[in-house]
């Protein structure tokens, strides 16, 4: 008699250890298993942020002027000349490195097939470069209304608005670009800035924000 009851808080115990084994290795395996973009994204985003890499996603209508912004920061490469950049089908890409942290920029390009997947690049972005040709002004409204799509997206997210190609004779003024582009209802919660700038013939960016070291400070401010 002794020796069933025994046995039988034995078999309780051992049904009660294998039980909880079995709640511990299921719930180990659909943690793993449950995987969402998000949780995915942010490993990412931290793990990157760790490394001191920051985003910048430079966006703009096809032809603003982007590619050629990026050729003039790359280190070594002061002869690209305007003309020389052909129209981004996808992606570009470069890297800036500063002492604090290594600035990734990335251009996805603007032509109309391509700006419905700007606003998945969002989440990964410290900081938004927004280039507009200032001398297009038939798509200023086109410019504007793709820009306020994008910061709807993230009320927060910082933004530095290239109002580029100041050279060119029917160029909007910096003051006429804010208005053009609404830039007041967007800028409340967030910091933004809105620079002049413009390719120099010998391909060097120079914007309204005293040069490109300062452009660089500034986006380093912000990231
Ligand atoms: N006059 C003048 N031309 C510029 C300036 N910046 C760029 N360009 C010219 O504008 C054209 C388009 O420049 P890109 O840099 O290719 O434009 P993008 O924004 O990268 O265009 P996509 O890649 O098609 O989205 C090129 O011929 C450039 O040389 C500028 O400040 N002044
Ligand atoms: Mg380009």
């Amino acid at each position: 008699m002794v020796l069933l009851r025994h046995i039988s808080i034995a078999l309780t115990a051992a049904v009660a250890a294998l039980g909880s084994a079995l709640f511990i290795a299921l719930n180990y395996f659909y943690r793993r298993r449950m995987w969402s973009p998000e949780a995915e994204y942010c490993t990412i985003k931290e793990e990157e942020e760790e490394r001191g890499k920051r985003q910048v996603l430079v966006l703009g209508l096809d032809g603003a002027g982007k590619s050629s912004m990026l050729q003039s920061l790359t280190p070594g490469q002061p002869e690209a000349k305007r003309g020389q950049c052909r129209p981004t089908r996808g992606f570009n890409f470069m890297s800036l490195s500063a002492p604090a942290c290594q600035l990734d920029f990335l251009e996805i390009g603007g032509g109309e097939d391509l700006r419905r997947y700007w606003s998945d690049y969002l989440r990964k972005t410290h900081v938004l470069v927004y280039v507009v040709d200032s001398s297009d002004r038939r798509r200023l409204p086109l410019a504007k209304a793709e820009l306020h799509r994008l910061l709807r997206v993230d009320p927060q997210l910082p933004v530095v608005v290239l109002g580029n190609k100041q050279d060119k004779p029917n160029a909007v003024s910096v003051s006429e670009l804010h208005e053009a582009l609404s830039l007041s209802s967007v800028a409340e919660e967030r910091r933004l800035f809105l620079l002049a700038a413009q390719l120099g013939a010998e391909g060097a960016l120079r914007n309204s924000y005293h040069g490109l070291q300062a452009f660089q400070d500034l986006l380093l401010q912000l990231v």
